[in-house]
């Protein structure tokens, strides 16, 4: 899939709740209850990565999972980016 260049990049981050750039990756932190809810939202997200083909770079402490998301295929970030960053919004808030 085609890498989406800084303007585009920029117009779909203004779409989104808390996603923003960092160090060319999509970046979001969630923040959960307690390790269980976040490990549940991990679960979740495990399945639809799969689904989709597209998988996360995650970091999980306790209650925080810090997400990151770039396309290597596209050298960049592609629009599989952004479907699975809603996907993980809807997770939280279906
Ligand atoms: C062969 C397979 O389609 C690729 O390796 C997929 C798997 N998951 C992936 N996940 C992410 N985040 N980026 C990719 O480019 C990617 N490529």
């Amino acid at each position: 899939m085609k890498r989406l260049d800084a303007s585009e990049v920029e117009s779909e981050l203004k779409e989104l709740d808390g996603w923003s750039l960092d160090e060319g990756k999509l970046h979001k932190k969630f923040t959960f209850e307690d390790f269980r809810a976040a490990f549940a939202f991990m679960t979740r997200v495990a399945k639809l990565a799969d689904e989709q083909d597209h998988h996360p770079e995650w970091f999980n402490v306790y209650n925080e999972v810090e997400v990151h998301l770039t396309s290597h295929d596209a050298g960049g970030i592609s629009e599989r980016d952004f479907r699975l960053a809603r996907g993980m919004d809807s997770v939280v808030a279906p």
